[in-house]
């Protein structure tokens, strides 16, 4: 049993994709009241003209995204461009508020500020602990590790969704030294919706659908050295990763197909066993049953990661595939779970671990 502790939460982006998805979540938590929704361009807006799914507050006007509309709660959101979470949280620092923030944008995940620089081309902005729970440290099980970094932390920085869905499905391997991290190949199948509403919004119908297209191909994509930190984080020394996603005709989810090239000699029923053991007490990252494979509509709305893994022995590789809503999983449910933790409350509370089907 808990103490119930009620918080108030500000969601600074409410009109994008992953503001919306936070407030979704929000709403079904029972410890959450909803306080300030803001935005950008569309401040002065309803809601509703912006998420006409989240009927609950559909006449709620969206105030503009500033500090003073932001302070004075428990917690603040950022569903912001990265760039504008990294101004918008030092602003509130420098003011005083003492909220805990959580961001759901890339300014505070990565350690090395010269990653930062080379991938995003701005100064860093810091970092925050990061809010992966089952994220894997050598020598220390998954109950204790990243969660014990998480547990009354004041900042959450939310991980990239491709990067919780290539993490969970190489760090069992890592960890247990039966995979080469310098020889990983990851190849993912992605929803529009991880794009952001207001990045692709020239974007016609007739060329998104019945189109498969790659993207920030030739080891350019700004969640490789993200993804590297997190193996790295694992137990890998030094870690090399082809990552090439694509887009396909889907609103949401994510499917991440990862090889690497496993240790010779190493037996496919050792592999089987490190990633059973590895997700053996997790509650929302579930390795499927042998011969049965994940697949993004069955983890729709839900909080869930689906994995699954075989030995490729001819080719010696691990074939890992790793499927999760990446507004789910992947950004909003992910974030509620790490926040779950800073606040003390249960982990699960209030997240969908059923999903929406067909
Ligand atoms: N979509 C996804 O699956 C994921 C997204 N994220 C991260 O979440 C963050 C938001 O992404 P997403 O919701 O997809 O993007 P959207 O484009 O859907 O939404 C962006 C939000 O930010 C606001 N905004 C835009 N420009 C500025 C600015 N200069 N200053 C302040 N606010 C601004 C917009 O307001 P307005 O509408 O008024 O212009 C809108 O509310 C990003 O950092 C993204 O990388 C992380 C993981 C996954
Ligand atoms: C389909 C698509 O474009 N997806 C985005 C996912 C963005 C994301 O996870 O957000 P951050 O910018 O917060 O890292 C991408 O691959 O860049």
């Amino acid at each position: 049993m808990f103490m119930h502790m009620t918080f108030s939460v500000a969601i600074a982006g409410a009109s994008g994709y992953a503001g919306g998805e936070m407030l979704r979540v929000l709403l079904a938590h029972p410890e959450a009241r909803i306080g300030a929704l803001t935005a950008h361009s569309n401040a002065g807006t309803p809601l509703g003209a912006h998420q006409p799914h989240l009927r609950s507050l559909a006449g709620r006007v969206l105030a503009a995204t500033s500090t003073e509309n932001l302070a004075g709660h428990d917690v603040v959101v950022l569903a912001l461009p990265h760039g504008a979470s990294g101004a918008i949280a030092a602003e509130l620092a420098e003011r005083g508020d003492d909220a805990i923030v959580v961001d759901l944008g890339a300014d505070h995940r990565l350690v090395d500020p010269a990653a930062w620089e080379q991938f995003y081309g701005s100064e860093h902005a810091g970092t925050w602990p990061y809010g992966l729970p089952e994220l894997l440290h050598p020598g220390e099980s998954t109950a204790t590790a990243q969660r014990a970094a998480l547990a009354g932390t004041r900042r959450i920085a939310v991980p990239g969704c491709n990067v919780t869905a290539v993490t969970l499905g190489l760090q069992p391997g890592v960890a247990a030294g039966l995979i080469e991290p310098q020889d990983l190949v990851a190849v993912l199948a992605n929803g529009y919706s991880g794009a952001g509403r207001s990045l692709k919004t020239h974007l016609l119908a007739s060329e998104a659908l019945g189109a498969v297209q790659p993207y920030a191909v030739g080891g350019t994509h700004r969640h490789i050295p993200e993804i590297a930190q997190n193996l790295r984080s694992a137990g890998a020394e030094a870690v090399s990763i082809s990552f090439t996603p694509t887009l396909v005709p889907m609103a949401r989810g994510i499917l991440a197909t990862s090889t690497a090239r496993l240790v010779p000699g190493t037996d496919p029923a050792t592999v089987r066993e490190a990633w059973e053991q590895t997700y053996a007490d997790e509650p929302f990252v579930h390795l499927l049953p042998e011969g049965q494979w994940p697949t993004t509509a069955s983890t729709l709305g839900a909080n869930t990661a689906l994995v699954q893994v075989a030995v490729d022995e001819a080719a010696g590789r691990v074939v890992t595939v790793t499927a999760i809503d990446n507004l789910v999983k992947g950004t909003a449910g992910g974030a509620l779970q790490s926040l779950n933790l800073a606040l003390g409350l249960p982990e699960t509370l209030g997240l969908p671990l059923d999903g929406v089907a067909p």
